[in-house]
């Protein structure tokens, strides 16, 4: 049997166990056993995605797998490093065994002129500790493997720019991470992102915004990959008493012009809103400086984790 490229497999069932024997397992496949239960599979790699070693799945399919289940996907962001790395690095992982669906994770920057007052005090304490890319990639080389979900890298572009594009994407490749934000650059810059991204296997999230003309919101989803990212409301991040009504009209006008996933951000911070807007029919929600303000407030980073692990919580079972 021929799968992929070069995989020819030969399965042997005895009684209740399965062997596998692979003529080239180098070739970048991945073979589960299960001995009990008589099931082969077989995941298929690119050779970009040989490289990683975790479990998670890309943006889009991740999504594909909870509109089969009818579920909707709960998008947590935090800024890296606040109030310090390691910090991060264990609430990547209480995020992670809290049912999150993809997370997304920021590197923080000197001006971040789509954040409001809580992401930018993040940002700003995560600076002040010393916080730069090359410890984020460090950081995530080793928490990403224990991830089941996938990571959105969140970043301005200044640090892509600082790197170059395309060192930028073959590095957090090697990290693991699935897609990748960059919320300062207009679609019209954005080929050679594109590029580079696609060319590693990154998926590039573009967003559009209530003020964003029709022809444009096209355009948009069109070259959008993993999902679109609706922003809710005109305005920097930070949590709102109420989400705007016209999100619901904003959603039926993107789902009308395409079937991609479609994820809606800035001002969720409660049960009720998380509610609101799945009962609106979008594919994910966002919270992000609801959670940024519990690590960042914290009294300890021990305390801030617990009260990040109850809220994410509280926030899932507000899904369906
Ligand atoms: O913080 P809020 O209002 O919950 O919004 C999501 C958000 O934090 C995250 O997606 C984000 C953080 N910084 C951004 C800048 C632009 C767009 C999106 C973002």
């Amino acid at each position: 049997m021929l799968i992929g490229r070069q995989l020819i497999f030969m399965a042997i069932s005895l009684k209740s166990t399965c062997f596998l024997q692979l003529k080239k397992p180098e070739a970048g496949f991945q073979v589960c056993f299960f001995p009990k239960k008589a099931v082969i599979s077989v995941k298929t790699y690119s050779p970009v995605a040989a490289i990683r070693t975790m479990e998670a799945v890309g943006l889009s399919e991740t999504f594909t797998r909870l509109r089969k289940q009818e579920k909707v996907a709960f998008i947590p962001y935090i800024t890296a490093g606040d109030p310090d790395l390691s910090t991060t690095a264990e609430a990547l992982k209480v995020l992670d065994s809290c049912g999150s669906d993809i997370i997304e994770l920021g590197v923080p920057y000197s001006d971040p002129l789509a954040d409001g007052p809580v992401i930018q005090a993040a940002a700003t304490r995560s600076l002040a500790k010393g916080t730069n890319l090359n410890a984020i990639i460090s950081m995530l080389k080793e928490v990403v493997p224990q991830l089941s979900c996938p990571i959105a890298l969140f970043t301005y572009y200044n640090p892509i720019l600082r790197r170059g594009t395309e060192r930028f994407m073959t590095t957090i490749r090697d990290t693991g991470v699935h897609g990748l934000v960059v919320p300062d650059v207009p679609l019209e810059e954005t080929e050679t992102l594109r590029t580079e991204a696609k060319k590693n296997g990154i998926e590039l999230v573009l967003l559009t915004t209530p003020t964003t003309p029709a022809d444009r919101m096209k355009a948009i989803v069109d070259a959008a990959e993993g999902f679109v990212y609706l922003v809710s409301s005109v305005g920097v991040t930070g949590a709102r008493a109420s989400v705007s009504n016209n999100v619901q009209a904003l959603l039926q006008e993107i789902k009308e012009a395409t079937s991609k996933p479609v994820a809606v951000g800035f001002g969720i911070s409660k049960p009720e809103h998380v509610k609101q807007v799945a009962g609106w029919g979008a594919d994910g929600v966002i919270v992000g400086s609801a959670m940024v303000k519990l690590l960042g407030e914290a009294k300890s980073p021990e305390e801030g984790l617990k009260e990040l692990e109850n809220f994410t919580r509280s926030l899932k079972a507000a899904l369906p």
